[in-house]
């Protein structure tokens, strides 16, 4: 089949988060497993072109219609760890992609409706016909209904769409001039049956076009497939989802077996295994030099995250403070969006400067990230919401043990070593219910009392979550199997 994968993001060359992992991953699997995937990125100016391999200008002069005109774009081409990636450059006076970050301007929306535009013009005049675009998020929420309503009548009327969403939390609202200067009829989209907003009349909702629009929508995880259809972290798409029922399904995201491994990472000091587990402190030497916190028999106690409400911010703020408080070190790696949630942290961080068990460091920071997987004993999750999450299956790849609240597909994931109804090998961490301090203590608390006091047991633990399967093939069989159930049948019969 013939697969492009729409989206913001992509690892390692333009990553905020998960996202980023999720369509590095899937790709690379997908082709693996023989299929021709092309991705679709904008061109960022904070693109990590060291991680491109034969970037070159492909396409030059596409003419994307917008507003009354045309935007001039160019297409770059180029690999990343093999898998093959465009890139979408305008040359206009907003300069969309321009901007030092991937997210966080006051105008993302209009940014990213625009990608989505030009990602189509860009595969029609290329001549593409894929088989399958594969969206991601409300970013790439106009692709399936430009696809629908322009591109299908100019013939491209094969291709069918595939949408998943990593976030209900965020939607993509703004008003219907986005849809005017994309070449829409705002008339006949702004309906309740199509992108208007269900809370705000006014507002369109690009991520309900998505929705609307696909053959076939996803989210990551089974778990959250249901939150979102029954709970408030639907965040007022729950009846939408329900209505589209037939169309939707949760497969749980895998994580890079290359990227992410203990026995191989370049980034590390000393590689370790199952079989080696020892060695994992020499990691955990490593980051304390870095960090410059104090040697000694103590856990070390992990974030590794964006700090964002959804995180579950406050019960972050409270696990510091726990874990030190009960003797262990504690380490932070977050990159925050908020303003306020950045001075927040910002200011803890300079209360607990030179204590010696503590260091957070504020930034984003893959290769630190490594590190710290590799060191650290705990990884602590403690979100309001997740969809899929990674950070907990990254964490048990490294024999790093997950205390996490039981949301999303954290709890598809997570399974409490005191609590579960699954046989010892599958246990793997320690998991809370309420999004209360004594939650949050009610689950680390065991976790740290099992390492000081049964630390054989603790070692099994790290061992069950280094063994089980979390790698890509099973999700991208899942996809395939969507792919096939909505894609137009060849009449050649080729796959
Ligand atoms: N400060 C920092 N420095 C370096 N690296 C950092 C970092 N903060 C986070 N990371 C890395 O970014 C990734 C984050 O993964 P998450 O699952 O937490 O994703 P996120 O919430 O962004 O994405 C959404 O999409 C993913 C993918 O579908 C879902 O798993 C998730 O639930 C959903 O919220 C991990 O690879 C982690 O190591």
């Amino acid at each position: 089949m013939h697969i492009i994968i729409a989206t913001p993001e992509c690892a390692p060359v333009a990553k905020a988060g998960g996202l980023g992992d999720f369509a590095h991953g899937l790709s690379r699997e997908l082709a693996l497993q023989g299929h021709r995937v092309e991705i679709v990125l904008p061109r960022y100016d904070s693109l990590r072109l060291d991680r491109i391999d034969g970037l070159r200008k492909v396409f030059a002069d596409l003419w994307v219609p917008y507003h009354d005109g045309h935007v001039r774009c160019d297409v770059e081409h180029g690999e990343v760890d093999g898998i093959s990636c465009y890139f979408i450059e305008p040359h206009s006076e907003q300069a969309f992609f321009r901007r030092g970050r991937i997210y966080g301007e006051p105008d993302d929306p209009v940014r990213f409706a625009f990608y989505a535009r030009a990602l189509l013009e860009f595969l029609f005049k290329s001549g593409r016909q894929p088989d399958i675009i594969h969206c991601n998020d409300w970013q790439t929420g106009l692709v399936p209904v430009l696809l629908y309503e322009v591109y299908a009548r100019l013939g491209m009327d094969r291709t069918r769409v595939c949408f998943t969403l990593h976030n209900v939390g965020y939607q993509g609202w703004t008003d219907d001039q986005v849809l005017r200067v994309n070449g829409l009829d705002v008339e006949r989209l702004m309906t309740a049956d199509r992108l208007r907003d269900p809370g705000n009349p006014d507002a369109v909702n690009l991520l309900k076009g998505g929705i609307v629009f696909s053959n076939f929508v996803t989210t990551v995880s089974p778990r959250y497939a249901w939150e979102v259809q029954h709970t408030e972290q639907g965040y007022g798409l729950q009846s939408l989802l329900l209505q589209y029922d037939d169309k939707f399904g949760g497969v749980l995201n895998g994580i890079d077996g290359d990227m992410w491994n203990p026995q191989t990472d370049p980034l590390i000091p000393a590689p370790y295994g199952p079989e080696t587990l020892e060695r994992k402190a020499r990691n955990r030497s490593a980051l304390r030099e870095r960090l410059r916190l104090a040697d000694g028999p103590k856990p070390v106690v992990s974030v590794v995250s964006r700090l964002d409400r959804q995180k579950g911010v406050e019960l972050i703020r409270h696990g510091i403070f726990y874990a030190l408080e009960q003797g262990c070190q504690f380490v932070l790696l977050g990159s925050a969006l908020e303003p306020a949630l950045q001075a927040e942290f910002a200011q803890i961080a300079r209360e607990l400067e030179t204590h010696p068990d503590c260091h957070l460091e504020l930034g984003y920071d893959e290769e630190l990230a490594h590190l710290i997987y590799a060191a650290a004993d705990m990884i602590l999750i403690p979100s309001v919401y997740e969809p899929c999450g990674l950070t907990q299956m990254i964490a048990m790849r490294y024999g790093c043990v997950p205390v996490v609240r039981r949301v999303g597909g954290l709890a598809d994931t997570v399974f409490d070593a005191n609590y579960s109804d699954r046989p010892f090998a599958e246990r793997n961490g320690y998991v809370f219910d309420d999004f209360t301090p004594a939650g949050l203590e009610s689950a680390l608390g065991r976790a740290i009392g099992l390492w000081r006091r049964h630390p054989e047991y603790f070692r099994q633990l790290r061992l069950n979550g280094m063994r089980a399967d979390h790698s890509w093939a099973q999700p991208a069989q899942h996809y395939q199997a969507i792919y096939r159930h909505i894609r137009v049948q060849r009449s050649d019969g080729v796959d």
